[in-house]
């Protein structure tokens, strides 16, 4: 269970008193929030080794990390890994491979529910990816408003290359950023595209050579609201994103990932491919 837990952190130079930008924390082993009190802006970061993939533990703690960030009025909110090559491998295999009935219904719902904080947020979000980003991790990166990211690396909905289906609102969510065309391609293909690429074709906005600059980026990006009316920024970016928000039937995307998953070529796939992973 995530219990926000704010602290306050001292200057050292300044004694009992709070250096300008002295940050709030809410953290726990999984995600941590940090919100930098001159920009007002939270950096969420992912801390799940090796590869944060997303386990239930993890969503939920993304899930309570973007309430807080909600809660707290941040500025925006910068999504981003503590991981020096991977943003996040997306889903954890484990939980859809030989899975617990209970469990897996609660994974899917969680990550249903982090999609529409993150995807449907009226505050700003960037994503500043750190490492390599497929499936569930280009979800996350993909439904934050602007993405930098460090050469050499890779992005993309890879789900048809393991032998399953996106779910639709995976596909809504590129093509809230590609042409149609594009994302039927990407998604039939089951592309990953490398960082150049997908800077090209504007899947990111911006390359960096490193976290820190792809975090100073992330900054710039959601200074630019700073004068921008706040509700009427975020009503603005939730009509744009309302149709894709509400074509997602959170009960019947549930019976048909159970279905899917349960299906005994879906199993085997998963099961091969997992292997795959560990050989490496
Ligand atoms: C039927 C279902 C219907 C709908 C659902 C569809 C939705 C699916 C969305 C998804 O997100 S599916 C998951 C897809 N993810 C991937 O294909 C990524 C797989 N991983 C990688 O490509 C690489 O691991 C990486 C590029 C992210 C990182 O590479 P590297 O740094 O070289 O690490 P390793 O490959 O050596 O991995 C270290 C360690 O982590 C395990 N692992 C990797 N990915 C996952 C994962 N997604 N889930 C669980 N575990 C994963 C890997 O097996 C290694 O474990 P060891 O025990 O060998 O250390």
């Amino acid at each position: 269970m995530f219990l926000p837990r704010i602290v306050k952190r001292m200057s050292p130079l300044l004694g009992s008193r709070m250096s300008l930008n002295a940050c709030r924390f809410a953290s726990t082993d999984l995600v941590r929030t940090e919100v930098d009190d001159k920009t007002g802006i939270a950096v969420v970061t992912m801390n799940r080794k090796p590869v944060n993939s997303l386990n239930l533990e993890l969503l939920r703690e993304l899930s309570s990390a973007l309430d807080a960030v909600e809660k707290n009025k941040s500025r925006g909110m910068i999504l981003a890994s503590s991981l020096d090559t991977v943003f996040s491998a997306g889903l954890d295999i484990t939980e859809m491979y030989k899975p617990d009935q209970a469990r897996l219904k609660d994974f899917w719902t969680t990550l249903q529910e982090v999609w529409l904080k993150l995807f449907g947020s009226g505050f700003p979000t960037a994503a500043a990816i750190n490492g390599h980003a497929p499936a569930g991790g280009c979800l996350l990166a993909m439904s934050c408003e602007y993405r930098v990211m460090r050469p050499n690396l890779t992005i993309g909905l890879n789900e048809t290359q393991l032998g399953i289906v996106a779910p639709s609102w995976f596909m809504s969510t590129m093509e809230n950023i590609l042409p149609r065309r594009e994302v039927e391609l990407a998604l039939t293909l089951g592309k990953m595209f490398s960082t150049e690429k997908a800077h090209e074709i504007g899947l990111v906005d911006e390359i960096v050579d490193t976290k820190e600059e792809a975090l100073a980026k992330c900054t710039e990006f959601i200074q630019l609201f700073a004068r921008v009316p706040r509700e009427a920024r975020a009503l603005t970016k939730q009509s744009f994103r309302r149709e894709a928000l509400q074509k997602l039937d959170r009960d019947q995307d549930l019976q048909m990932f159970i279905y899917l998953v349960n299906q005994p070529q879906v199993q085997k796939g998963l099961g091969l491919y997992f292997e795959s992973l560990k050989k490496k």
